[in-house]
């Protein structure tokens, strides 16, 4: 039976993909998380601090724990030649450049959302970006608790991509996030985001199109975080055996 490691053991999505591994009878090799976090935070989960024992010890590794421990958990992954999907987000372009470099010794699957409906909502947005003309505004809003530590979310970035990629475009010259002021009146083709904190809320996103006269929403609301520990824990069963290479969960869902 496949054996998967957790790095961010000790978090809510650690955690939740414990349960959710317990639930499926999934077997779980043990967790990492930050120094003085040992212990057994889920029944017969043991979390340590050594990302490199972890690695050599499991069949492959899920990452969900912050940008600063990306660079050491891929060496760990690549040292011990094992594939780890990557579901922590607020990544930059030097982590991005990082999982590239890793890609050409291991599986690596990184994503925004593991869920399917989100990943099935991307298809929708990157299908309607691509039939509706320019005179059609983009705008994405997300909710998340309190707790999140990085903005637009992972998720938000990720429809923005498909919304860019049906767009024939590179969002990060359309991407436009964070208005406040005097901004002057919204620049033709840009792709707006804005982001909303507060209370415990898992999820919600909201990929607006509009122009003159009408309006198209579509979304999705994440009721818990089940969803994203049973898609990550779908597509590490899926990485292990694949080759070396980057992936996304479009190859896991069969999208
Ligand atoms: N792709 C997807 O589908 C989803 C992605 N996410 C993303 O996953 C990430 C984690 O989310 P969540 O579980 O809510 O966050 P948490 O803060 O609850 O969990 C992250 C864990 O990782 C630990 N950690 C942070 N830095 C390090 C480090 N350098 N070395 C070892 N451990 C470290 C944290 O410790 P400490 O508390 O001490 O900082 C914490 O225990 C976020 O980036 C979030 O956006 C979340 C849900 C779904
Ligand atoms: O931090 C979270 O909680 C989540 N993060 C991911 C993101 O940034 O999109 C996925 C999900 O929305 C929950």
């Amino acid at each position: 039976m496949t054996a998967i490691g957790i790095f961010g053991a000790a978090g809510r999505m650690g955690q939740a993909i414990a349960a959710a591994a317990g639930e499926a009878g999934v077997a779980i090799a043990g967790g990492v998380d930050r120094d003085g976090r040992s212990g057994e935070i889920a029944p017969g989960m043991a979390i340590g601090s050594d990302a490199a024992a972890l690695a050599r010890t499991s069949d492959v590794l899920i990452d969900f724990s912050s940008p600063h421990a990306l660079a050491a958990n891929l060496d760990a992954c690549v040292a011990a030649r094992r594939p780890i999907v990557i579901g922590t987000t607020g990544l930059e372009a030097a982590h991005h450049a990082l999982i590239d470099a890793a890609a050409q010794s291991i599986a690596v699957l990184q994503t925004g959302n593991t869920s399917l409906g989100v990943n099935l909502l991307a298809a929708l947005v990157e299908d309607a970006a691509r039939r509706l003309g320019d005179d059609w505004d983009i705008e994405i809003v997300e909710m998340h608790h309190r707790h999140k530590v990085d903005a637009p979310s992972g998720t938000a970035l990720l429809l923005g991509e498909a919304a860019a990629k049906g767009r024939g475009i590179a969002l990060s010259q359309a991407k436009v996030s964070g208005r406040d002021g005097i901004t002057g009146a919204r620049v033709a083709g840009s792709i707006g985001f804005a982001a909303l904190r507060g209370g415990s809320v898992a999820g919600d996103h909201q990929v607006i199109l509009a122009t003159e006269g009408e309006r198209i929403e579509l979304g999705h609301r994440a009721e818990s975080r089940a969803i994203f520990a049973r898609g990550a824990i779908r597509a590490a069963q899926w990485l292990v055996g694949q080759p070396a290479g980057r992936y996304d969960m479009k190859a896991v869902l069969g999208l």
